[in-house]
């Protein structure tokens, strides 16, 4: 089954928060005062999550994001993980995290079934990533990489491109894709939290590709069916990649293939759109035909693209963790 929204892309991917809660604050994905947490009512139960997942596969869904918050502080996540991998149907289960717990749980995850991790570093500096994620460790994150490499899980870094406080580091991440099989991606700063004087943050995917263009020749890489929004390129000889991923001045709605869920069960059409449907009425009726149909429902409510830009933004405000990025 195909699932084909009212601007004829085709739907094949589900971001899934598993819950809202951190164990970092990221400036640009939380407020300072931290969010309101999510009572322990209100949190989706595994099973509500597989019941989704499952209702999902079924009407057109290959592959699966898991995300949080932080879905590695969730507990119980290696056994959901395993369940996950094995629905039928599904072609690709994977999962975005910070790094910080990998290091203990590399090896669990990849005997799971997860097929790759999206980590998220924006600084090689210690004191700088302190600095963003107001106090997280650098080194723990460092060590969850190398466990990463060491058990065979691929991986991609996100690094979200914020000027004067990382973009000096854009080269040393280029770098990295040398010797190492790692897919870089450069991330344009999005005003989830519409915090005010965001735009001095903001550096353009065109801007990070200017720069490495002075000092590397990037040669394109083509793009695979399940592929997520990064254009992605390869310094001659690299083992890895560089991509950029441009939701600000480039934006990809043109081929969005996605639909999220959040912790709460709350189905969303768009990130920065509210438009969706509540599933947990849909849950507590125990029907998974009306799960389906409301999926459905959500791939029609999905808008042709977003309204932010560096002059504009109309969205309501919102922290990132809690809807999974
Ligand atoms: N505007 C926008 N940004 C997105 C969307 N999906 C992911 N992002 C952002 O892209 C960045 C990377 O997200 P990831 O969780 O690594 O997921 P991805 O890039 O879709 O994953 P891949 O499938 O591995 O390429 C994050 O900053 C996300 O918030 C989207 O649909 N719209
Ligand atoms: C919300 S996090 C959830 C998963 C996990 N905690 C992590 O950080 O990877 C998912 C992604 O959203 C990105 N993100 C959060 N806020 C962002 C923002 N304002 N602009 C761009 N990307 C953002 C993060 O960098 C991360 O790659
Ligand atoms: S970006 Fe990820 S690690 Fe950072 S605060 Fe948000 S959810 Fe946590
Ligand atoms: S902003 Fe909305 S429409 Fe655009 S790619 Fe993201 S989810 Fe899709």
């Amino acid at each position: 089954m195909k699932l084909i929204d009212r601007y004829g892309r085709k739907i094949n991917y589900l971001r899934l928060s598993v819950t809202d809660r951190c164990n970092m604050r990221c400036r640009y994905c939380m407020p300072a005062h931290g969010v309101e947490k999510v009572t322990h009512d209100d949190v989706l139960s595994y099973e509500e999550l597989y019941r989704i997942s499952q209702a999902a596969v079924t009407t057109g869904i290959e592959k699966i994001r898991v995300t949080g918050g932080e879905p590695l502080v969730r507990k119980g996540i290696v056994p959901f993980l395993e369940r996950l991998s094995r629905i039928d149907g599904l072609k690709q289960l994977v999962l975005t995290t910070n790094g910080l717990m990998l290091d203990e749980m590399a090896y669990d995850l990849k005997q799971a079934g997860v097929k790759h991790l999206n980590v998220s570093l924006d600084s090689l500096n210690a004191n700088t990533f302190a600095e963003v994620t107001r106090g997280a460790n650098l080194v723990k994150v460092l060590a969850g990489l190398a466990a990463a490499e060491r058990v065979g899980l691929p991986v991609k870094l996100n690094m979200v491109v914020m000027r004067g406080v990382n973009d000096h580091e854009i080269e040393r991440f280029a770098e990295l894709t040398r010797d190492k099989p790692l897919a870089v991606r450069f991330i344009e700063y999005m005003p989830a939290l519409k915090e005010p004087g965001w735009q001095k943050l903001s550096l353009s995917g065109h801007e990070v590709l200017e720069r490495l263009g002075e000092r590397y020749r990037l040669d394109a890489v083509d793009r695979h069916e399940l592929a997520g929004p990064a254009c992605e390129y390869r310094i001659p000889g690299a083992k890895g990649t560089i991509g950029v991923i441009t939701p600000i001045t480039g934006h990809f709605c043109k081929s969005c293939n996605r639909i999220r869920v959040t912790s709460t069960g709350k189905a969303r059409s768009c990130l920065f759109s509210e438009k969706g449907v509540d599933l947990k009425p849909i849950l507590d009726s125990e029907d998974q035909l009306a799960l389906q149909g409301a999926l459905r429902t959500v791939v029609t409510l999905k808008p042709d693209m977003h309204n932010v830009s560096v002059d504009q933004c109309d969205h309501t405000a919102f922290a990132m963790s809690n809807i999974g990025g």
